[in-house]
């Protein structure tokens, strides 16, 4: 109680400098509309009338009550073969059947077994950043850059466990692969343009075979080498969870090899740029708060205590950081929103809703909504998150950074022990601020992003 009365009293005492009053043209659009039309209204798509919902009890009809209704819609072509044919866009019986398989690397107790892993890495990165501080002791670096490399690290220890060298070269690849799409995306769409052989098509489509070759490769070599039974100190990489679905042969239906390629691109796709945003925008609100640093700080030292490395069990008793992680997947959430499709004539509410219609989820949004959260909605308030997210909010489903359903992040535990052992660890070695460069510009690009980076100045503690 006194714990949370202190929480209270940074929050209460904060003057906000910066508006988290988010400005894309997303949000704003979307609360005129709301304005006018109610939780729902309709906006015509091309052909397909689009409905956006925000009302949190009909969000979750659509994602747990009536979810056999709705599909996740298709993804725009260009987009498809970057994200990979894997879980993110699967459907049905396949879908079902990859994401039983493809679970296991992703329970608690599986991830427990990479904490070292996780360690070394962020270790060795900040080993790196204390080595290029100034005499005066400090140094600033871009933040997204750098944690994507962080990430990029982890992801390819959970894709490819062993095989993490090779894999590592992979994903190189596809982020060529995803830089000249980024671009291909903000240009003015011209139709058919893709199949032209520009230089820019060509380079995409030698990078597309180059990672599918390199990943077959990949994934016969370890076949090769793949036993039953995996010892129990050794986590079970993606890898290795769907060659021994492939091996054993008896999957129904069954796990091919180009099946598992598909499977690689997702992980990488869905988990890259997705932790890399959640903890530059932490770092940047830390930067912002530094009660809230200095608080966070403080909790990390007392219960590490000596020790230099969060070890398994200080995870889950750093409370005050998984409050700050919650409001700050609250306030930028990277996905923004989601869409789903329905699959046959239904009723949603009192609504009648015809097949193909889209169901548009504006998760930005309902996380800055005034009717769902206090007064206080733009504000940073961790605190708010004190008692869980029950006692945060008035409807459970207006949290929804990860989704809701069957069809919630399969990567949400990994994402938060990443970004709990790395905020912990810059804690333990650093203080840090915005760079006087830093200009504060949320803009949505596939996903929520600083518009001009966010330079962050570190300094040795
Ligand atoms: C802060 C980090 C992350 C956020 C905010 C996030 C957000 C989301 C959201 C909102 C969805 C649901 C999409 C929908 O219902 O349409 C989703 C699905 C998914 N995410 Fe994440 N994600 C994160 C990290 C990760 C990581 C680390 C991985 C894997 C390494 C991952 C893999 C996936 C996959 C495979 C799906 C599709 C699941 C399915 O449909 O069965 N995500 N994510």
């Amino acid at each position: 109680m006194k714990e949370l009365a202190s929480l209270n009293s940074i929050a209460s005492s904060q003057s906000t400098p910066f508006s988290h009053n988010i400005v894309p043209r997303v949000l704003s659009f979307y609360h005129h509309w709301k304005k006018i039309y109610g939780s729902m209204f309709v906006v015509w798509f091309g052909a397909t009338p689009r409905l956006t919902v925000s009302d949190p009890a009909l969000i979750r009809e659509i994602f747990v009550l009536k979810s056999e209704f709705f599909e996740k819609n298709e993804s725009p072509p260009l987009l498809r073969k970057i994200e990979g044919d894997g879980l993110l866009s699967l459907k049905g019986e396949k879908w079902a059947h990859h994401r039983k398989i493809i679970q296991p690397t992703f329970h608690t107790e599986n991830l427990k077994l990479m904490i070292p892993m996780m360690v070394k890495s962020m270790e060795e990165a900040l080993r790196e950043l204390s080595d290029k501080m100034s005499d005066l002791g400090k140094f600033e670096i871009d933040v997204p850059n750098w944690f994507r490399n962080i990430v990029e690290d982890v992801i390819a220890n959970v894709t490819f466990g062993s095989s993490f060298e090779d894999g590592r070269a992979i994903f190189e690849l596809q982020a060529q692969q995803l830089c000249h799409a980024n671009e291909a995306y903000h240009k003015f769409f011209v139709p058919g343009y893709r199949f032209l052989p520009t230089e820019k098509n060509k380079k995409c489509w030698e990078l597309e075979k180059e990672i599918r070759r390199s990943l077959l490769k990949l994934i016969d070599g370890r076949r090769s080498t793949t036993t039953q039974w995996t010892r129990d100190s050794c986590p079970n990489d993606l890898l290795e969870v769907m060659i021994k679905a492939c091996v054993k042969g008896r999957s129904h239906p069954m796990i091919t090899p180009n099946d598992i390629v598909e499977e690689c691109k997702t992980i990488f796709f869905a988990g890259l740029h997705t932790t890399s945003n959640l903890l530059t925008w932490t770092t940047v609100l830390l930067a912002m708060y530094p009660q809230w640093q200095e608080q966070a700080r403080e909790e990390v030292l007392r219960v590490c205590s000596s020790r230099d490395t969060p070890s398994k069990h200080d995870i889950p008793k750093l409370k005050t950081m998984g409050m700050i992680l919650n409001e700050s997947l609250r306030l930028y959430p990277p996905a923004v929103a989601t869409i789903r499709r329905a699959k046959v004539d239904t009723q949603l509410g009192n609504l009648q809703i015809p097949l193909g219609t889209e169901l548009l989820i504006p998760i930005l949004a309902i996380h800055h909504d005034s009717t769902l959260w206090c007064h206080d909605m733009h504000e940073f308030n961790p605190a708010r998150f004190a008692k869980g997210v029950a006692h945060a909010v008035k409807h459970p489903m207006a949290f929804m950074p990860f989704g809701f359903g069957a069809r919630r992040c399969i990567g949400q535990n990994l994402a938060l022990l990443q970004a709990k052992l790395a905020v912990a660890m810059i804690l333990q070695r650093f203080t840090f601020e915005l760079a006087p460069s830093y200009q504060h510009s949320p803009s949505v690009q596939m996903l929520l992003h600083p518009r001009h980076g966010a330079p962050i100045v570190f300094r040795k503690l």
